[in-house]
């Protein structure tokens, strides 16, 4: 089944509510966890384990485990084989982005089924340009997967660079921002079951925090073609309210994925599985 269609089952069935695995040092002692491999390790387990049965989708922040080395690897892999065995979309927040050649080799190392660090997605970064990930993205595509582009993300200083106009392309007087976007509906509305009913596997990053229009991206009409699935942090701990999820996203609310990590975290191993409750029905009564 390919990516879009999973994650729009996952909406119908557990809402639209991601729960971030960041395993911040903080967060371990909190969790009276030791700030090692082994500590990531059973940290994301625990999540994977609250999350079973209330979400349908996780993100692990790949930072936090590449920390630990080759370690940190072992665990990732262990928290990721428990999360896809439980049914969980897994959202790799990896930010990767190169030459396409070797974007190629990141998206072999992640999205091709059985490979050890296997996901359902990734997060990609466009600095190299969008064609640089293009090949990325169709083989993503092509093998029931998905890849979200950072288009405007939650960060301030981002802003600079992703509302900054292009002067050559074919989307010149565009904003980076919303270049990302249309060319990522663009490679949706391309493939060759598109249909506007449907989710398309190729998304985009775009934070909470933020007011769209200063991104140039337009809030009233939907790009053309599938539902463009967004990703969407910024809520919780970086100051956005699921309340506000159509405010802040307008016609690109169909797609949004309400992403956050330390807010759910903070719960501690013994509040969790409450708290992600909690803010399931919140998010579901946006
Ligand atoms: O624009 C972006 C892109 C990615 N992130 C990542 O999401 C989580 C947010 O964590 P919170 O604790 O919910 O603030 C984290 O992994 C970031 O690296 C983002 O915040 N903004």
């Amino acid at each position: 089944m390919p990516f879009g269609a999973r994650l729009e089952q996952a909406f119908t069935e557990r809402g639209r509510l991601c729960v971030g695995i960041d395993p911040h040092a903080g967060l371990l002692d909190q969790w009276g966890l030791d700030d090692s491999a082994d500590g990531v390790r059973e940290f994301g387990l625990r999540v994977v384990d609250a999350a079973f049965g209330r979400v349908g989708i996780v993100k692990p922040q790949i930072s936090f485990f590449e920390r630990h080395g080759a370690a940190g690897y072992a665990a990732l892999e262990r928290v990721l084989a428990r999360a896809r065995d439980a049914g969980l979309i897994v959202i790799g927040d990896v930010k990767r982005g190169d030459i396409g050649s070797t974007v190629e080799a990141y998206g072999q190392a992640w999205l091709t089924p059985g490979a050890p660090l296997e996901v359902d997605a990734i997060t990609l970064s466009p600095y190299l340009g969008l064609g640089s990930l293009a090949s990325t993205l169709q083989y993503a595509v092509d093998r029931g997967k998905g890849a979200f582009v950072l288009a405007a993300t939650s960060n301030p200083e981002a802003a600079a660079v992703q509302q900054a106009v292009l002067q050559s392309s074919s989307r010149a007087g565009s904003t980076v921002a919303a270049a990302m976007l249309s060319g990522v509906a663009g490679i949706n509305a391309a493939q060759p079951d598109a249909s506007a009913k449907t989710f398309g596997s190729a998304g985009v990053v775009i934070g909470a925090t933020l007011r769209l229009e200063d991104f140039g991206i337009d809030r009233q009409s939907p790009p053309d073609g599938p539902v463009v699935p967004v990703l969407a942090p910024g809520f919780g701990a970086q100051g956005a309210q699921p309340s506000e999820t159509r405010a802040i996203f307008g016609a690109l609310s169909a797609g949004v994925i309400v992403s956050e990590s330390r807010s759910i975290l903070d719960a501690g191993p013994d509040g969790i599985a409450d708290r992600i409750a909690r803010r399931v029905d919140e998010v579901a009564a946006a």
